[in-house]
């Protein structure tokens, strides 16, 4: 018999291309985005920041920032025709699947779509980063029968998206750990929905089309959803000192702890300390002691029972309760930051094309044939 070729499932463990974007490091247990630590661009940086540098490859200087704040303020309007797509979609509809189709209706509506330059492709991620918390807060509004709020130009992307989902000024402290979010969710490497988009790009097919897909990709439980699961593991605990019974009924039972392990990261994921860092800050300020107390008895607990760390998702999903926006719209606002890596790496993918189509191997029933008929 043939030897069988090696199959590597999950292609974990198996390089594919080489990206200049972000460099995940495991061993160190560092992030790096174009070269700077990720630690260092969220204790200085702002989100623009850091969505420019993914796409130019620099940080800006005074005056690029502010002809790209400019431009980014200047798309943050809905057109009416997403607002009533998004008004058609059923109440029971995913938060992930509203913003799905947002960005589809979007994408059929742009002339500029079948354009592939840099030019084109840059114009579209702006355009796509400006209008993703507006397509995000109407959504949340519209479920409490709340009007739409119209984006504000005096306002950077965080303290407008929170402006926009609640109506009220944002304090600093909120405003900053939510900035924080953004920049630890932007990038990372090739990751499930990141790796969708350059599988989509590779085709030759659009921006917007690899957007879509790479939404569906991070909707599920094992990728962004996990956000959101980890609210809802909340939810079923109660409170610290549940969380040790829990943890071993659920391992009993064999069920995956949401917010915990990683693909590449084995030994801790490197966003989280600084993502803890911003829940402790957003525990003090909307005192909530409680919550971090869970958060820590099922973190000890998971430790001691699998020896399996958090990932970014853990810290994430606590803060953005925190903050008010309701659990099943935690994966869009990873969305909302997310679209700076995705867009970077369809820009790279298109730039140094090759069509993405691995082989498998068949063991399905022998060849066989069509009985004759008559
Ligand atoms: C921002 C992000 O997208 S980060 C990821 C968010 N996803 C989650 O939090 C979902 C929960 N975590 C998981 O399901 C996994 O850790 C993944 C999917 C993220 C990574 O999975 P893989 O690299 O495929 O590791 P794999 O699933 O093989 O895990 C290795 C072992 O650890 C166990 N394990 C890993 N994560 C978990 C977990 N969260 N809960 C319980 N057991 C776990 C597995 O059951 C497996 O045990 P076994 O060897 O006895 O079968
Ligand atoms: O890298 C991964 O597999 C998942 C992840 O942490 C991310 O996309 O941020």
């Amino acid at each position: 018999m043939a030897e069988q070729p090696e199959i590597f499932k999950g292609l974990a463990g198996v390089p594919v291309d080489y990206t200049a974007i972000s460099k995940v490091n495991p061993e160190s247990n560092s992030l790096l985005y174009r070269g700077y630590p990720v630690q260092e661009l969220a204790a200085s940086a702002t989100f623009e920041e850091v969505a420019y540098l993914l796409w130019y490859g620099e940080l800006p200087d005074d005056v690029q920032l502010a002809a790209f704040e400019e431009r980014e303020r200047s798309f943050r309007g809905l057109d009416h025709e997403v607002k009533r797509i998004v008004d058609e979609l059923p109440l029971t509809a995913h938060p992930m699947d509203v913003v799905r189709t947002a960005v589809s209706v979007i994408g059929a509506s742009d002339p500029a779509t079948p354009d592939d330059s840099v030019e084109a492709n840059l114009d579209k991620s702006i355009r796509l980063l400006a209008k993703l918390p507006s397509i995000i807060s109407y959504d949340q509004r519209r479920r409490h029968e709340l009007e739409f709020i119209e984006p504000r130009d005096d306002l950077g992307f965080s303290a407008n998206f929170l402006w926009q989902t609640f109506g009220e000024a944002p304090e600093l402290a909120v405003v900053n750990a939510f900035d924080v979010s953004m920049i630890l969710y932007a990038e990372h490497s090739f990751n499930a929905s990141t790796f969708t988009a350059r599988v989509i790009t590779s085709t030759l097919a659009d921006l917007y089309s690899a957007v879509t897909g790479a939404i569906g990709a991070l909707k599920g439980a094992l990728h962004g959803g996990a956000n959101e699961a980890v609210m809802h593991t909340f939810a079923e605990i109660g409170s610290a000192d549940a969380a040790e019974g829990w943890l071993d009924a659920a391992l009993a039972e064999k069920r995956k702890i949401m917010g915990f392990g990683h693909r590449v990261y084995k030994n801790g994921d490197s966003r989280v300390p600084t993502m803890r860092d911003a829940l402790e800050r957003m525990v003090e300020h909307y005192e909530r002691p409680d919550l971090l107390e869970l958060y820590l008895a099922l973190e000890t607990a998971m430790a001691e029972r699998k020896g399996i760390k958090p990932n970014l998702d853990y810290p994430a999903g606590p803060v953005y309760h925190l903050m008010g926006f309701d659990t099943p719209t935690f994966t869009p606002l990873f969305v909302a930051s997310r679209i700076t890596g995705w867009t970077a790496h369809i820009m790279e993918q298109a730039a140094s094309n090759a069509l993405i189509r691995p082989l498998s191997v068949y063991r399905g029933v022998d060849e066989r044939h069509v009985p004759v008929k008559g």
